[in-house]
């Protein structure tokens, strides 16, 4: 399945056309899609809230055990096999020109999954990537959210972690899958577009993104936040003071700091700027002596304290972008297959920008992009004309994205044709289920029409008939199956 995908995906970037594809969440959604969309897409967001390997269900925190996404992609896979060999049996049943004028479905599509954070250490990723492995998944996406700080990409108060943890993540899933001498695509996918915290700062290569305040005057936050607690203030105080405080004071970056303060005591500002482009990783204290140097003798050093505005838990504030993003997805280049930069809404121009930096990053060509085509967003605003709108996937796909998933489709075609149906059928009853699903079944040729023969009872039927001849009246397609009906 991953030699499959990895053929398709080179196919498709030589011609700069898209895979795109759907989120399934069970297998009638699976048989639904094989014969239209060439992957399948497994959402952790959708396990999250429908199916965990407890039964509990949440919003997509990513806090459900490990096994969950694995599960479903078993689950998915079993069906896709079950399915292959039942349209195997009824295609050996019919003649040859039968045959040849019914139309053949490829169930055994690519799976694609969502390996969150990794779920924990990398003795976890590991686990988690055999798991995928074994259970069927031909790529998996990891992404740089801090486990126990996770959350849909779509959702506020995200946490990153350090790109050298993330990047120590992507190895640790090839070298289990090379342990295991498989071939799946790692996807490596960046929240910084949006992640506002970060959970340590020790990656030089973070540096110039980490957020501190340059007046001397304010306080460490959580040191005044649990003075509060010590002297007995309610909850709601704190919690009216820290988003006071957040709204209220300037955050900055180091060079920002820099720059107002030469601007204000003089200094060269132009040869700061120029030294730190020159080499963005630039940790902080070489950043410090440069201002230092730069600044002149005599003059008052930069004030600028990233671990003054530090969160209650200890992250550290993250200037989140398309700048930290693009340099993430850079960074993780070399250790995945394709880059997935989660935005905050459709944009063919950011993403043309971000595939740019990334095709002078990999001029081989060879680093695919994917896309989220995420119902998180509101496709209905965003300023798309119906044309805009229909050509979306196929424009960025010339950019680069040959990989373009609807995560959430799976969910929400689901609500919404049970909304509909739930509706008409406390009035109308029986008309509304055939208004609703039988007729357009018909209508679309859906197979799960006739349910029995969809999951396969021809099929087992023949397996008995093999073990067993003379059984006819114990077959379940046979007399008194309510399915001749729609014959
Ligand atoms: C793609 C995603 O990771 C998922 O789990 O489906 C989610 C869902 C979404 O909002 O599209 C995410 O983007 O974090
Ligand atoms: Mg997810």
């Amino acid at each position: 399945m991953a030699r499959k995908l990895f053929s398709l995906v080179r196919e498709r970037l030589a011609s700069a056309t898209p895979i795109h594809t759907l989120g399934a969440v069970d297998p009638a959604q699976m048989t639904q899609q094989a014969p239209h969309q060439e992957v399948l897409y497994v959402s952790g967001w959708a396990c999250s809230s429908l199916l965990t390997s407890t039964n509990e269900v949440s919003p997509d925190f990513g806090d459900y055990p490990y096994n969950t996404v694995p599960n479903q992609v078993e689950r998915l896979h079993k069906a896709q096999s079950m399915h292959d060999r039942k349209q195997w049996f009824l295609r050996s049943r019919m003649s040859a020109e039968e045959r040849a004028r019914t139309p053949y479905t490829d169930y055994f599509r690519p799976i694609v999954a969502d390996g969150d954070t990794g779920h924990g250490g990398l003795t976890a990723v590991m686990k988690l990537a055999k798991l995928f492995a074994e259970k069927g998944a031909a790529a998996v996406h990891f992404e740089d959210q801090m486990h126990g700080g996770k959350k849909c990409g779509h959702l506020a108060g995200k946490v990153l972690v350090p790109t050298g943890e993330h990047v120590n993540r992507l190895k640790a899933a090839r070298f289990q899958w090379d342990v295991m001498g498989t071939e799946n695509l790692v996807i490596a996918r960046t929240d910084s577009e949006s992640g506002r915290l970060l959970s340590s700062s020790i990656d030089v290569r973070d540096h110039e993104f980490i957020l501190g305040v340059s007046d001397a005057g304010v306080e460490s936050l959580a040191e005044v936040l649990a003075a509060m607690e010590r002297e007995g203030r309610s909850g709601k105080e704190i919690d009216e003071f820290e988003a006071a405080w957040v709204e209220g004071t300037r955050l900055v970056t180091f060079d920002e700091a820099v720059v107002e303060h030469f601007a204000k005591y003089g200094g060269d500002v132009e040869g700061y700027t120029a030294k730190v482009a020159e080499d963005r990783d630039m940790g902080i204290t070489a950043r410090r002596k440069l201002a230092a140097g730069l600044l002149g003798e005599g003059k008052p050093a930069v004030y600028w304290d990233w671990d003054v505005p530090r969160t209650r838990e200890g992250f550290y504030h993250f200037r989140a972008g398309m700048e930290a993003a693009t340099k993430r997805a850079i960074a993780f280049g070399p250790y995945a297959d394709l880059l997935w930069v989660e935005t905050g809404d459709p944009s063919v121009a950011v993403a043309a920008e971000l595939a740019k930096a990334v095709r002078e990053a990999f001029p081989k060509g060879d680093k695919g992009l994917v896309y989220n085509l995420s119902p998180s967003f509101n496709w209905m605003a965003h300023g798309f004309t119906p044309d805009t709108l229909k050509s979306f996937i196929w424009d960025i796909a010339k950019e680069g994205f040959v990989l373009q998933l609807v995560s959430l489709a799976g969910l929400h075609s689901n609500a919404t044709i049970t909304s509909e149906l739930a509706r008409k059928f406390k009035t109308d009853g029986m008309a509304a289920y055939v208004e609703v699903v039988q007729k357009r079944e018909k209508e679309l040729g859906v197979d799960v029409l006739t349910h029995q023969k969809w999951s396969g009872a021809d099929y087992v039927d023949a397996i008995l008939g093999s073990i067993q001849s003379g059984s006819s009246g114990s077959k379940s397609m046979g007399e008194g199956n309510t399915e001749a009906q729609f014959d």
